[in-house]
């Protein structure tokens, strides 16, 4: 594989936000589906549009359309969920999950203020929202981790009620371990939808499923588009796609490691590994390593894995740390892992990453479940402008004014200048009227 250094890797790791890359792979599927080479853009357009004018009918017609199934009912009723069940050691590394994630959510500061002091009140007073939607992605894996990494931090939040939606898997149903979870976190409300028509039903809301005020959840390219379109109808939390994975490692990481974290996240559909290194040796080691390691896994992983290493795995050799950390802030990956000698040195100079992941025992691919924080992170190079899912994406926070009399006297005519300066004398006068008639 091509080593980039230099310029060249600058470049590669330089992200442009005008536009998501489209695999090929997708158009052809979109011939195939709808005869002709339609962008995944034109196809959200058409799915949000008909569940908006057609409601359910639309949302049965796209899952048999896109995902081949036509579920009888599209909620899973209360006996569903009350039956769901897996075997004990997975019920209770469900629940060890849950708790970990709690227990890190609930330390999260999420508090207002309202401070009286000398001019009088002024605070913040935070609220939950009110109902919340969760995509939970199904296409490839049923990432059971993902409802519990997206709702727990909303329960801590406060937000009273969620509404799950979640494709059919390959199994052809939502997975147990997935109704599991929902039922131990206290979800009531889950859907078999998955895609852009599962964002158009939470956005919209039809006569089976609830609109909400915010959508949170990560998915494939159809998803975070369609999470775009739909702001602004409803909050969308962070714009959360196909996973990507940037390792920066020195001469003292193991290419064993280096390679397994790597394929960790590339057997998520569309992901993109990096590998940084300040050792050309590494690198050449990293990648015997990473094509026995593929031949190693089992299909279907191996080929998925194999996709998303061959079509934008990225190698970089980078003269020092220093550079590795420079390269890695202008890529601004979902996943940091830091394989160096002293890891936690080079903390501080990490700028933008959606999570770092410190040190051999601390690998990604445990964060993904129950190290804590959430996996739900922004891709993409949004990471420079947005945050992992947390208690804050749950919460409204409302402004508190509660000026004195004093203070009236002390600020008001400035306030009224500048209104006179904006041309606004309605708002001049407006804060002269009390400035007159106080003593
Ligand atoms: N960034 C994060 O925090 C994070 C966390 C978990 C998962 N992920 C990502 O989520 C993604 C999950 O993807 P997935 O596909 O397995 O599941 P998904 O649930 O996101 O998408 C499946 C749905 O996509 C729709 N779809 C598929 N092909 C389509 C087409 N041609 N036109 C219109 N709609 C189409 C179908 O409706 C299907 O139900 C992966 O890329 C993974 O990396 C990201
Ligand atoms: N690595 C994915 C994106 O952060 C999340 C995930 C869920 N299950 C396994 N992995
Ligand atoms: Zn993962």
């Amino acid at each position: 594989m091509n080593i980039l250094k230099g310029e060249a890797a600058r470049a590669a790791l330089t992200r442009t936000f005008s536009e998501i890359p489209v695999p090929d792979s997708v158009l052809d599927r979109n011939e195939r589906l709808f005869g002709e080479r339609l962008t995944p853009e034109q196809v959200v357009d058409r799915i949000l549009k008909d569940v908006q004018a057609r409601g359910d009918d639309a949302l049965l017609d796209w899952t048999e359309r896109l995902d081949g199934f036509r579920p009888d009912r599209l909620e899973v009723t209360a006996d569903e969920l009350a039956a769901a069940s897996v075997a004990p050691e997975l019920h209770a590394a469900i629940e060890l999950a849950i708790s970990r994630v709690r227990a890190f959510y609930e330390q999260q500061p999420a508090h207002g203020f309202l401070n009286h002091g000398p001019d009088g009140a002024l605070g913040q007073l935070v609220r939950p929202l009110g109902r919340v939607g969760v995509y939970v992605p199904g296409g490839l894996a049923p990432l059971v981790s993902t409802l519990i990494h997206t709702a727990i931090p909303a329960q801590v939040a406060g937000v009273p009620e969620l509404v799950v939606c979640s494709p059919v898997g390959r199994d052809g149903d939502i997975h147990p371990a997935v109704l599991v979870a929902a039922r131990l976190i206290g979800v009531t409300r889950v859907f078999r939808l998955g895609g852009a028509q599962a964002i158009a039903a939470l956005a919209y809301g039809t006569a089976s499923v609830p609109g909400v005020d915010k959508i949170a959840g990560p998915g494939n390219l159809f998803v975070v588009i369609a999470k775009r379109m739909v702001f602004g109808q409803v909050g969308i939390e962070s714009l959360p796609g196909p996973t990507e994975t940037l390792v920066l490692a020195d001469d003292s990481a193991d290419a064993r490691y280096v390679a397994a974290d790597l394929l960790a996240q590339a057997e998520h559909l569309g992901a993109e590994p990096v590998l940084v290194s300040t050792s050309r040796e590494l690198l050449v080691a990293v990648q015997a390593e990473l094509n026995g390691q593929l031949e190693a896994l089992p299909e279907p992983n191996r080929g998925w894995a194999r996709d998303s290493v061959d079509a934008r795995m990225k190698i970089v050799l980078a003269d020092t740390l220093d550079e590795a950390l420079d390269l890695s802030n202008v890529y601004a990956p979902e996943h940091l892992c830091l394989l160096t000698r002293d890891p936690w040195s080079l903390l501080g100079r990490v700028q933008r990453a959606g999570g770092v992941f410190v040190g051999e025992s601390s690998m990604e691919a445990l964060g993904d479940y129950l190290a804590g924080p959430s996996h739900v992170m922004p891709t993409g190079g949004t990471a420079r402008f947005m945050s992992p899912v947390n208690v804050r994406d749950f919460q409204n926070i409302i402004s508190v004014v509660g000026i004195n009399e004093e203070t009236l006297r002390r600020v008001g005519p400035a306030a009224a200048l500048l209104a006179r300066t904006e041309g606004l004398e309605a708002h001049a006068r407006a804060i002269e009227s009390r400035l007159n008639t106080q003593g």
